[in-house]
């Protein structure tokens, strides 16, 4: 399998602070992984260095083979890394397919097959963003990421504050990705067992620092490992 992602020695923060120390992983096509630890320990900071929104103080981030570094921020997108905040960006004067169409890329997802994904979203078609719920909102941040046929999909806690029908939704949707479309994912989740059930490797973060790498099956069956590594003391 071919190498997509290598992150080697990565310090990075904001401004002078250092929030991640020493962070090193690779991913090949088609790779998924959670990305787990407690409050503030990084994980969102870790998604942002990709985008490049942070500054990197040390290492280097290799990207399809190439430097990252050198990839300004607004061409990561393009780049192919697709990035879905934990804040969803709408637009409350376009409509859900407006959404969809203006960063629409040439590849398999097109909009016909991001409303078989998400059949809510084409009933919803002509809304505007700001006639959604926050489930909506959710799939159409979601969605809007794969109109741009990333190579990467880079998801920061998708199922926060939603309601367990939509919750199960959307795992039924990232499942399809990781294990029908091959779709490289990094998912960043408070819900770690969750997260673990989606992925094949898991890395956990304390302080910045990797303290866990492994494949999520087996994380997932030590309970009590997992516990030490994410729940509030
Ligand atoms: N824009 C910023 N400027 C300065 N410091 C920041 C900024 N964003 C985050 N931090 C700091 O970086 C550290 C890591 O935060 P980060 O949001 O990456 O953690 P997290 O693991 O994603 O947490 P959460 O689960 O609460 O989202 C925290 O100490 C936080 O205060």
């Amino acid at each position: 399998m071919r190498e997509l992602l290598a992150v080697e020695k990565v310090s990075a923060g904001y401004g002078e602070s250092i929030v991640l120390e020493d962070v090193s992983f690779a991913m090949n096509e088609g790779d998924s992984l959670a990305l787990l630890g407690r409050n503030g320990v990084g994980k969102t900071s870790l998604l942002v260095t990709l985008m490049g929104i942070t500054r990197l103080h040390r290492g280097a981030i290799r990207w399809d083979g190439g430097d990252l570094a050198k990839v300004p921020t607004w061409k990561r997108s393009r780049a192919g890394l697709g990035w879905v905040p934990q804040e969803r960006h709408m637009f409350p004067t376009l409509t859900v397919e407006e959404h969809l169409t203006v960063v629409a890329r040439p590849g398999p997802w097109t909009l016909q097959k991001v409303y078989e994904v998400f059949p809510r979203l084409l009933e919803r078609r002509q809304n505007m963003g700001n006639e959604l719920s926050g489930g909506e909102q959710q799939m159409l941040a979601i969605a809007r990421a794969l109109m741009t046929n990333p190579r990467i999909l880079l998801l920061d806690e998708p199922m926060e504050g939603l309601a367990p029908i939509i919750v199960q939704e959307l795992v039924r949707v990232v499942r399809r990705l990781v294990k029908d479309e091959g779709m490289s994912v990094i998912v960043v989740e408070q819900h770690a067992r969750l997260a673990l059930s989606l992925t094949e490797r898991a890395i956990v973060l304390d302080r910045g620092r990797i303290v866990h790498d492994s494949d999520s099956a087996s994380l997932l069956a030590d309970g009590d490992k997992l516990d030490r590594l994410v729940s509030v003391a």
